[in-house]
């Protein structure tokens, strides 16, 4: 079993970007910008966002956070998207979600306008990915197909068993997957709550990408031998550690990891590649490398 380590390759490709970014100060032009909008004080959401302004920092891209509380109505909001779209010093933004119950997502997603779109997931790009069109590949997949690409892992003809079929990642990563390309190539199946049989369908998959958001839900009776396994999920669980928390992932790594070939860790995986394939995709905001 070989452990994926998203922090060395995060790590790898954040010292890339910083390498591109420093070209461009030197040539004594605007680094690339990020935006991102905050609604409320969600303790996950804050640690993402804080993430996120550290790793543009920590690569010499600028960044801005716009802070709402959770009582902003949906009409307000509208509007600070609207004001991005429109800021030329700003060449990329996220909202980061999830958003409070009263806001409609799908209607604050729509009205970004998608060449600013860096997190892909406003319809034009979605809808361009499923095509085999350039567009932004949303981050979480994006970072899942990263580290395929940089373990050498083959794709080509293999059977993927996504479980989940989110906006944010099961359906993007199933697009992926499947598409005319390396990584992918592959057979795809897309599994969510209303699959049966579902353990029948994750014992058949050479690579098992779960992302269905339940603590463990992967054991190792569910998977066959030398499986590549990626998980996705991060769900803080309360203990008594000076933190007050750990994560842990949607995968029992325990009863998961000996029948595995290549597995993801939580934390120190898949989340860790969420943030680089931002800051890669908000470079190629800042090249006009997808909406010229
Ligand atoms: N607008 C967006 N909202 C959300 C996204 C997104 O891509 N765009 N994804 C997730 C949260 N997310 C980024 O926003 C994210 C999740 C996890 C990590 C990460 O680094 N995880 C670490 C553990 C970090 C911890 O201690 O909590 C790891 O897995 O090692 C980064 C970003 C939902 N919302």
């Amino acid at each position: 079993m070989e452990l994926i380590d998203g922090k060395k390759i995060a790590e790898e490709i954040k010292r890339e970007i910083a390498r591109k970014a420093a070209e461009i100060i030197d040539a004594e032009q605007t680094p690339p910008h990020l935006a991102a909008i905050l609604v409320g004080n969600d303790p996950a959401s804050e640690t993402y966002i804080a993430s996120k302004e550290k790793a543009c920092r920590a690569v010499g891209f600028t960044s801005s956070v716009y802070r709402y509380p959770a009582e902003i109505s949906e009409q307000q909001l509208l509007e600070v998207v609207d004001f991005l779209n429109t800021d030329e010093e700003v060449h990329g933004f996220i909202v980061q979600l999830p958003l409070p119950r009263h806001i409609d997502a799908n209607k604050v997603i729509e009205r970004i306008n998608p060449a600013k779109d860096v997190d892909g997931f406003h319809p034009v790009n979605v809808g361009r990915l499923a095509l085999g069109l350039p567009s932004y590949v949303p981050a979480t997949p994006a970072g899942i197909v990263l580290l395929l690409e940089k373990y050498g892992i083959e794709t080509e003809g293999k059977h993927c068993v996504v479980l989940g079929r989110s906006n944010i990642v099961g359906t993007p990563v199933s697009l992926l997957m499947s598409r005319k390309a390396v990584p992918g190539n592959c057979t795809v199946t897309l599994c969510h709550s209303k699959t049966t049989n579902l353990a029948e369908i994750t014992r058949q998959a050479d690579i098992l990408i779960a992302a269905i958001g339940q603590p463990g839900f992967v054991t190792g009776d569910m998977v066959k031998e030398g499986v590549v396994v990626v998980d996705v999920g991060i769900h803080r669980i309360e203990d008594n550690s000076e933190k007050g928390y750990h994560i842990t992932g949607d995968v029992d790594f325990k009863s998961v990891a000996p029948k595995s070939s290549y597995i993801t860790p939580v934390p120190g995986g898949v989340g860790l590649m969420t943030i680089v394939s931002l800051l890669l995709n908000t470079l190629k905001a800042y090249n006009r490398e997808i909406y010229s």
